[in-house]
């Protein structure tokens, strides 16, 4: 299967459990990978085609920067059914980081496999 990804997509939100992080706006890390048909695209040279990763990448920030949840569980499922919903794509997978959260490690956070129903 083809994919289109996003790398590192960096958007800054509200979020965690802790009363510290609810008053601060700390730097979530988004890898996305999209599950599509590039011959498609590839054979017209049509952005109309594709599954455009900037538009995917704007609604990602829209989204993200306006959200206000304790777990990055939470996020990462809301982003992947939007992801599913709005887009034309039947799975993906969705790394989110948090960078610092942890001290001694780089970053942690989920990655979450998801397909369309049915
Ligand atoms: N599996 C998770 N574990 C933890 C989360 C989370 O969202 N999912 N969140 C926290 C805190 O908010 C942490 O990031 C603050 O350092 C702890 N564990």
């Amino acid at each position: 299967m083809d994919h289109v990804f996003i790398e590192g997509l960096e958007i800054e939100a509200l979020i965690g459990i802790y009363d510290w992080e609810r008053r601060i706006r700390q730097t979530l890390v988004f890898d996305l990978e999209m599950g599509f048909d590039n011959r498609v695209p590839a054979a017209s040279d049509d952005i109309a085609d594709t599954l455009n990763y900037k538009a995917v990448s704007k609604r990602l920030v829209e989204y993200v920067s306006q959200s206000d949840f304790g777990l990055v569980e939470t996020l990462a499922e809301r982003c992947a059914d939007i992801v599913i919903g709005e887009f034309k794509v039947d799975w993906l997978r969705l790394k989110l980081s948090k960078p610092g959260a942890v001290r001694g490690a780089r970053a942690v956070g989920v990655v979450i496999e998801r397909g369309r129903a049915g």
